[in-house]
């Protein structure tokens, strides 16, 4: 029996006549999965979605990150819901972004201080800010197919959202503006030594998704990449900013940096660490985070900036995220769950690369192993676009895009699992017809 989506369709009629495309962020069109009404959801709770039909599916986009907790975790509607009693916007200095701010850099020593602002894009797009006023320099050195959010200089070569549409280089960006910033390939030291043996004395910062989640999910392919990134960028003069949007707290409970035994100097934070709210953050060594105002000439600012809202529902994610066994459990039913991918894959004779990392994996339909950008272009899109299609007609929603990450999260149960790995072989078998 096919899904009823009448009333999905209504609605997205609907929003179409409204909104812009009838999405509020492109990546949730189904431009790159060819086409299709986007599913409108109604309510989530725990793992599953319930979409305006009445259909119920497994949810392993988890709203692109942030939802490691699932829907409407007891102790995070709880925190908004104290905090709300409180008042949830300021302007003013409180104790829930103090103690927030605490206990990250409990996890991340690195984190000498802290700003919170609210999203990744702002987050990064400070860190930027920051590096130039800290070398007086102007160009950023970024990885091919990574991601940083919307601002002007990021959407270069930019995977993710933008790769999806067809616009990896976005229109309304300068010349001048796209023009500082190179571009290298991951994975690929000589590359990013030839570009600062050229540029190095102009570069700011040198900023990379210490693994990738961006064009899918791609880790450092030696222990010490990170580590060269890093000296290769202090050799010349330059610092080295991570993006861990995606990263941190989503391995364990702290940052990429910290798996590879390495410190950057500035971080840009995001996604988990709200428990769902909309946050931001950067932080790092103080000397360089002292260029911010009112102690430095660089500026930032934001009128909803660490809300209590945000900070307390960040405070109660991460007090969940440290219950043992927490990264355990996804890294263990991630596992699970890839291994039927792969057999059924097999089984079917359809060739595929899963790249997994703790509890976030990618499934690329290729047989080659993708390592950067470009191997991921080289996947097959129309055969993914098919699998993400039989998936969510079978009651799994996944990111319709390519390039995107599956996530599972702390309360997807091993029947949710048992569930999805049955239909993941029933997938397989559509797609070998
Ligand atoms: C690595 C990375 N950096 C930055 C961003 C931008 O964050 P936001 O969408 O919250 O602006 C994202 C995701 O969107 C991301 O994946
Ligand atoms: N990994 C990329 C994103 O999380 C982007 C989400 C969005 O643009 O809606």
């Amino acid at each position: 029996m096919p899904m009823n989506r009448t009333q999905s369709e209504l609605w997205f009629k609907r929003a179409q006549s409204v909104i812009l495309g009838g999405v509020n962020s492109p990546s949730r069109s189904y431009k790159s999965v060819g086409g299709g009404t986007p599913i409108v959801m109604a309510k989530g709770e725990g793992s599953k979605f319930y979409d305006v039909d009445g259909n119920v599916y497994i949810d392993y986009l988890a709203a692109y990150g942030p939802s490691v907790l699932g829907h409407a975790h007891p102790h995070i509607t709880q925190a908004i819901e104290r905090a709300a009693r409180d008042g949830i916007l300021y302007g003013t200095p409180a104790t829930s972004e103090v103690e927030f701010a605490e206990q990250l850099r409990a996890a991340i020593p690195d984190l000498e201080r802290i700003r919170f602002v609210n999203s990744g894009t702002e987050a990064v797009m400070t860190t930027i800010r920051v590096a130039r006023a800290y070398t007086g320099r102007t160009k950023i050195v970024k990885f091919a197919g990574c991601y940083h959010g919307h601002s002007d200089a990021m959407l270069v070569a930019a995977g993710s959202g933008p790769s999806s549409m067809g616009v990896p280089d976005s229109a309304g960006v300068t010349p001048s503006t796209a023009g500082e910033i190179i571009t290298v390939p991951f994975n690929d030291i000589p590359a990013l030594q030839e570009a600062l043996s050229i540029h190095g004395d102009s570069v700011a910062a040198v900023l990379v998704e210490p693994i990738v989640g961006n064009f899918g999910m791609v880790a450092p392919e030696s222990d010490t990449y990170l580590r060269q990134v890093i000296d290769l960028a202090h050799n010349h003069g330059a610092l080295c900013v991570f993006d861990e949007v995606i990263t941190a707290f989503r391995f364990h409970y702290g940052s990429a940096a910290q798996l590879y035994n390495v410190h950057p100097d500035l971080y840009a934070m995001g996604k988990i660490i709200g428990g769902g709210l909309p946050i931001g953050a950067y932080g790092g060594r103080k000397d360089i985070m002292e260029q911010v105002a009112p102690l430095g000439p660089a500026y930032q600012a934001g009128t909803m900036a660490g809300n209590p809202l945000s900070m307390r529902t960040g405070i109660a994610c991460l007090e969940v995220l440290r219950q043992p066994g927490t990264y355990e459990g996804m890294d263990r039913k991630a596992k699970r769950l890839v291994a039927a991918i792969e057999a059924a894959a097999k089984d079917n004779g359809v060739a595929i690369t899963v790249n997994r990392i703790g509890g976030a994996f990618t499934v690329y339909f290729g047989s080659h192993p993708v390592r950067n950008y470009d191997d991921a272009m080289a996947t097959d899109s129309a055969t993914f676009g098919k699998f993400f299609h039989l998936l969510a007609d079978r009651g799994i929603i996944i990111a319709p895009s390519k390039y995107e990450a599956w996530f599972v999260s702390a309360v997807h149960t091993d029947e949710d699992i048992d569930e999805t790995c049955r239909v993941v072989a029933d997938v397989f078998k559509a797609l070998a017809k």
